[in-house]
C-alpha cells in the first residue's frame, strides 16, 4: 500500500501523521510498528491518524498508535501536531479546533507564534480509572490515594514511591534529585509493566528546580524514553502541585524542548490542565508499506 504521510515533531516527540480524511489505510499493528521503526520504516514515537468528525460536536477525530503498534487513548504532543497539521493541510480554516480522542474531546488553539495551547481536560485520580491496583497498600491520610505518593515495588533496591494519575492515559510520577542521573532506563521499563498497572503506565522522572520550573524525562509506555511527553508533563506538574512542590504555572524542560503547563488546582481538582508548546512539520513523503499481518 502506498501512503502519503507527514513527519512532525513537538518538542522532539516525533510522529508520522496519516490523513484518513483523504486516504483510508486500515493498517495492522505490524504495519504501525514498521512505520515507527527507525531502521526499516520512517521512524516515530507514535503514529497519528486524522479522521473526519464522528459527531457534529467536534471538527475531527484523531487516533494514536504507539511505536509498539498498540492503540492508546491520548497524546499531548501529538494533539498539538494534529492541529498544526489540519490547519497547514487546509482541512480547516479554524484556529481553535475540537477533536475526538479515545480519552474524550480536546480543544486546541493555534497561537500566533505557531505554538499550540491544548485544553487537556481534568486529571483523573481514582485508581480504578487510571487504572491502578492499590490492593494491600496502606491507605494514605484522609484516604486520598490521589494526594500522596504511593509505594510501588519496582526494579530498584527498594519500593519506589510514585504519584499515580491519568491524563486520559496512565502515568506514574517519581521525584528525582537530578534527571541526568535518574535510572530511567532501568526503572522505566520495570514500572511501565508493573503488575499494579493492568494497562501498563508511562513513567515520569521529575526534577523540581523551583516553584515554576522543572525538568522531566519520561519513559513512555509502548515507545521507551522519548525526547518529550505532553501528557507526561501535565501529569508531573499536576502531581507536583498536589504534593505542594509546584505553583499553578510551570515551565517544564524536557530533553527535546520546553512545555508550559497550567493547572488552577485552587479552583478545584476538576479544573482542566492547559499545555502550551511547539508543533513543527519536518518533511512529507510517500511510503510503500509492506503487507504485514
Ligand atoms: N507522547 C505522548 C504520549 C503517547 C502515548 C503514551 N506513550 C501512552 O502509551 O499512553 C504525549 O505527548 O503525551
Amino acid at each position: 500500500m502506498r501512503l502519503s504521510f507527514t513527519k512532525m515533531q513537538g518538542a522532539g516527540n516525533d510522529f508520522v501523521v496519516l490523513d484518513e480524511t483523504r486516504q483510508r489505510h486500515g493498517l495492522t499493528p505490524a504495519q504501525y510498528r514498521w512505520l515507527a521503526d527507525r531502521h526499516f520504516g520512517i521512524g516515530a514515537d507514535q503514529i497519528l491518524t486524522v479522521r473526519p468528525a464522528p459527531t457534529p460536536e467536534v471538527d475531527f477525530e484523531y487516533v494514536i498508535h504507539n511505536a509498539d503498534g498498540g492503540e492508546v487513548e491520548n497524546c499531548g504532543n501529538g494533539a498539538r501536531c494534529f492541529v498544526r497539521y489540519v490547519h497547514d493541510a487546509g482541512l480547516t480554516p479554524k484556529r481553535t479546533v475540537r477533536v475526538q480522542t479515545r480519552a474524550g474531546v480536546l480543544t486546541l488553539a493555534l497561537q500566533d507564534d505557531g505554538r499550540v495551547t491544548v485544553d487537556m481536560g481534568a486529571p483523573v485520580f481514582e485508581p480504578a480509572r487510571v487504572p491502578f491496583d492499590p490492593a494491600g497498600l496502606q491507605p494514605m491520610p484522609e484516604g486520598a490515594w490521589e494526594r500522596w505518593p504511593l509505594a510501588v515495588a519496582a526494579a530498584g533496591p527498594a519500593p519506589v514511591p510514585v504519584a499515580v494519575l491519568s491524563m486520559g492515559n496512565p502515568h506514574a510520577v517519581l521525584r528525582v534529585e537530578d534527571v541526568d542521573t535518574a535510572p530511567v532506563a532501568q526503572w522505566g521499563p520495570a514500572i511501565e509493566s508493573h503488575p499494579r498497572f493492568p494497562r501498563r503506565v508511562n513513567v515520569g522522572f521529575l526534577q523540581v528546580l523551583g516553584r515554576d520550573r522543572a525538568r522531566l524525562r519520561v519513559y513512555e509506555r509502548g515507545a521507551g524514553e522519548t525526547l518529550a511527553c505532553g501528557t507526561g508533563a501535565c501529569a508531573a506538574v499536576v502531581a507536583g502541585i498536589r504534593l505542594g512542590w509546584l505553583d499553578e504555572r510551570v515551565d517544564v524542560d524536557l530533553p527535546g524542548g520546553r512545555l508550559t503547563i497550567e493547572w488552577p488546582m485552587r479552583q478545584g481538582v476538576q479544573s482542566p490542565v492547559r499545555m502550551t508548546g511547539p508543533a513543527e512539520p519536518v518533511f512529507t513523503g510517500v511510503v510503500e508499506v509492506p503487507d504485514l499481518r
